[in-house]
């Protein structure tokens, strides 16, 4: 099967898009073409697949599904992605505009240079901390905050924030050691986590500065994680060592984004977005 698509990118967190306002694919192929597409040697080579597609409750719809086939709630990349494909594509015709995910709808703003999207700014909505929403085991608390986790024989700190997906995210001193490669997979496989989570490691560089990285669910580490950058900032505030409603400059792999907890309670998330390729995917 000859499947168009477009390749893009945020910060280097890069996905196969599918526009499906063009063509239908079967539900129950999804997780397949998630899983052959992404393969480097095999197939195009991506963290995942993202499909954009008509709906009845915004202009656009996305949904997410990681390299391992898995579908995710949300995506922040994939957003800005789509939100600039959408508006040059002529999907939509205003700057700002909602955008349907399993997560519940976001409002998406373009900012154009001529007439392409340079950026894009998300309304990622508020962050779930209840502990039985995030969903983490243990007993029922308002919140995780820097509590202790011991996997693997090391104690570390977590705080847990879901942004409609889950985050675990823990502090450290220094970044470059950051147990990413060591504890990932561990961690996000974590039986107290029951529907898995992703995993970010955060340094404090000053109180308007991140270091950030990333293990996903169901991708392992990525250049970067939009939901785990807000993730981070909202975890960074709750243990106090970032004030509220600033923003926030978060360093990933891949680039930086601009992160803010406003005084709504809304987590707001500016960065780039960019195309990469286009072309046939012969799917089989
Ligand atoms: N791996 C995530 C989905 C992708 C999120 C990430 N790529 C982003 O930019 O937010 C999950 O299973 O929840």
């Amino acid at each position: 099967m000859e499947i168009p698509y477009i390749k893009m990118h945020g910060l280097g967190n890069n996905y196969i898009y599918l526009d499906l306002f063009k063509f239908e694919i079967a539900e129950e192929r999804l997780s397949d073409i998630a899983q052959k597409v992404s393969n480097v040697n095999t197939g195009i080579g991506s963290d995942g697949l993202i499909l954009i597609h008509p709906s009845n409750v915004a202009p656009i719809g996305m949904r997410i599904f990681n390299k391992d086939g898995s579908e995710g709630m949300s995506c922040g990349n994939g957003l800005r992605c789509t939100a600039k494909y959408a508006f040059e594509a002529g999907l939509v015709q205003d700057t700002s505009f909602q955008i349907e995910t399993r997560a519940g709808n976001v409002e998406a703003e373009v900012k154009l240079m001529g007439d392409e999207v340079e950026e894009v700014t998300i309304n990622m909505g508020k962050p779930i901390l209840r502990r039985s929403l995030i969903p983490m085991a243990g007993k029922e608390r308002e919140k995780v905050v820097n509590e202790t986790f011991i996997v693997a024989g090391e104690e570390l700190k977590v705080t847990a924030v879901s942004m409609g997906n889950p985050h675990a995210v823990f502090m450290v001193e220094d970044i470059n050691k950051a147990p990413l490669y060591e504890l990932g997979e561990t961690i996000e496989k974590d039986p107290r986590f029951p529907e898995g989570v992703n995993v970010e490691f955060v340094e404090v560089l000053n109180e308007s500065e991140l270091n950030f990285r990333v293990w996903e669910r169901g991708s392992g580490v990525t250049q970067a994680c939009g939901t785990g950058a807000c993730a981070a900032v909202v975890a960074a505030t709750l243990n106090q060592l970032i004030p509220k409603h600033k923003t926030i400059t978060v360093h990933l792999d891949g680039g930086d984004l601009f992160i803010t907890w406003d005084e709504n309670d809304d987590v707001w998330m500016n960065g780039g977005a960019d195309i990469i390729a286009s072309g046939v995917y012969h799917y089989r």
